[in-house]
């Protein structure tokens, strides 16, 4: 199926990409590697000839760089005349260990292994839609909150080689996803979508080998263990008088969610640009019983906000009980609409909605440390499930998801007792999500102020994650796990591209 194929191989000069590069050269397919180290590249072009490649060529350069990437799928152009495949392959190297606080180092990885995905992927599509071709990306369990459970799992690496045959045959077939060995890659995100907090505990516990073993007869045990250690419940009072921060808080949720904390009588420090609607915002807290509150209006989009925030409450409170996240910057120009290959608004979203999460949890974590606080994430359906016209956005809030779902083992294995409730929620009828989207889907949005209490109590509670409207969010995030193809037909038929293309 791939003999005569031009395929671009990235991050080809070792491992994974490597072994990718010697089956097509089996299969007789037009090769171009990619990686930074010349040297080793030449090696793997020789070999690749050997192997019978019908052609193989090599580009060097760091995909740090956005302008290589692009300079890729050039060359590509020129030396094959056009591309069947594009396989994604390339990784930056990634510290492994406790999460220092390093945001440049977050920034760089995205740049390598996120950014210039989407760079390549943008330059290469005039010449794969011309192909009908194939796009390839090699991710990895530890999109979520899995990653641990891989060391526990393979304690012995499977073989790159087999796996590099099973990614080309998953590709050849057009497959909407592979999971290379099946029982320790999906069975995990099978159990983190139907009993998350299960997953974590047996991830943290070394126990998963075991399990998996013997995974049907626990099932209904286990489960019945999940369901039994119900959280307490909430009272009003749980809030009073803690210090607590609220991103994007001069409208929509996080607005309401100033209000229910004012009447806890808690003591509040908002953030948002608009320095009108806070002040008006603040004004109401007040009358409603907040036992302070105050503002501080700037851009997220600014990598040195977070630390005025942070420093803010340091200064006025000298501590902080709890984070709440909520702030989204807009997808550009574009908004809610098909993904128009500008990069650069890409970053700049991950800035926003991502990086500067980060960072405010980075700095905050001291003060959050000494109050056994909680964080607070605000994320969403669409970063659980891919959501049509908000590709960008859906990027965002999937980061939030790896990233702070890594963080809160790590608090658990650190002995560090700060909760971390991330709260994904469907469509709620704030005045910006009703006018971006109710002329494309016809569904009824929930309401802002129930959603706000919820969002609250579930950090109060220091849940692990919060399903809001829970049926549909639950659902939803059941079907991404079980039926994904399904689920992908069901979101499409709720969308009307016609009124889309119009608007
Ligand atoms: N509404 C919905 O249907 C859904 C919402 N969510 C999530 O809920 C949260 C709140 O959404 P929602 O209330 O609808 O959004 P809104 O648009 O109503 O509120 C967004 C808030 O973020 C602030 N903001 C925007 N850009 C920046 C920036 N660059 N720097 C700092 N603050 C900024 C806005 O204020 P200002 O413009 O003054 O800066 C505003 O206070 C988000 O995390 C969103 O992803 C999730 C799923 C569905
Ligand atoms: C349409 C989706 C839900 C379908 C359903 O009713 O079951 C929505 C789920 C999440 C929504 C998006 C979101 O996360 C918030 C963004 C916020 C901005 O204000 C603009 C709109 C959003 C892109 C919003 C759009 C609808 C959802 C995809």
């Amino acid at each position: 199926m791939l003999k005569g194929k031009r395929v671009i191989v990235t991050g080809a000069s070792t491992g994974i990409g490597e072994q990718i590069a010697y089956h097509l050269a089996r299969m007789g397919s037009h090769i171009l590697i990619t990686a930074r180290t010349e040297a080793k590249l030449q090696k793997v072009v020789e070999r690749c000839l050997e192997l019978g490649a019908a052609s193989a060529r090599y580009v060097s350069g760091t995909m740090e760089d956005m302008a290589f990437a692009q300079h890729v799928v050039r060359e590509a152009h020129t030396s094959l005349g056009g591309l069947d495949m594009l396989i994604l392959n390339h990784v930056g190297a990634s510290y492994f260990g406790f999460f220092d606080g390093d945001v440049e180092h977050v920034r760089k990885l995205l740049e390598i292994n996120f950014l210039s995905y989407v760079a390549m992927t943008t330059s290469a599509l005039p010449m794969l839609k011309e192909s009908e071709g194939s796009i390839v990306v090699v991710s990895s369990m530890a999109e979520s909150a899995v990653r641990a459970a891989a060391e526990v799992l393979r304690e012995r690496p499977a073989p790159r080689d087999e796996c590099a045959l099973e990614i080309l045959k998953g590709a050849a077939l057009r497959r909407r996803e592979l999971y290379y060995r099946y029982s320790s890659t999906r069975l995990p995100l099978l159990l983190r979508d139907c009993a998350a907090d299960l997953l974590d505990y047996l991830v943290r516990s070394r126990g998963m080998g075991l399990f998996l073993k013997i995974f049907i007869p626990l099932l209904g045990g286990l489960l019945a263990f999940y369901f039994y250690s119900a959280p307490q419940s909430f009272n009003e009072g749980m809030l009073r008088g803690k210090r607590v921060i609220v991103t994007g808080a001069s409208s929509g949720i996080g607005e309401q969610m100033a209000y229910h904390l004012a009447r806890m009588e808690t003591h509040l420090l908002l953030t948002a640009r608009t320095e009108a609607k806070l002040q008006k915002v603040v004004e109401r807290c007040l009358e409603l019983g907040a036992a302070s509150a105050h503002y501080i209006s700037g851009s997220m989009e600014n990598p040195s906000f977070p630390e005025v925030v942070v420093k803010e409450a340091e200064t006025s409170w000298g501590g902080l009980d709890m984070l709440i996240l909520n702030h989204i910057g807009y997808s550009g120009s574009s908004g809610f609409n098909f993904f128009d290959g500008n990069v650069g608004q890409v970053r700049k979203l991950m800035e926003t909605n991502f990086i500067s999460y980060v960072a405010m949890t980075t700095l905050a974590l001291p003060m959050l440390k000494e109050s056994d606080g909680s964080i607070v994430v605000v994320s969403s359906m669409a970063g659980k499930a891919g959501s049509p016209f908000a590709a960008s956005y859906s990027a965002t809030k999937f980061a939030l998801d790896g990233f702070f779902s890594s963080l809160r083992h790590e608090f658990v294995m650190d002995k560090v007792n700060v909760s971390i409730t991330l709260c994904i929620l469907g469509y709620i009828n704030t005045e910006s999500a009703v006018r971006a989207v109710s002329h494309v889907i016809q569904g009824t949005p929930a309401p802002k102020e129930e959603c706000a209490l919820e969002i609250i109590k579930a950090g109060a509670l220091r849940q692990r994650e919060l399903h809001y409207p829970p049926w549909v969010v639950s659902a939803v995030v059941l079907l991404r796990g079980i039926a994904p193809e399904f689920l992908d037909s069901i979101t499409r038929s709720w969308y009307n591209v016609e009124n889309l293309r119009r608007s």
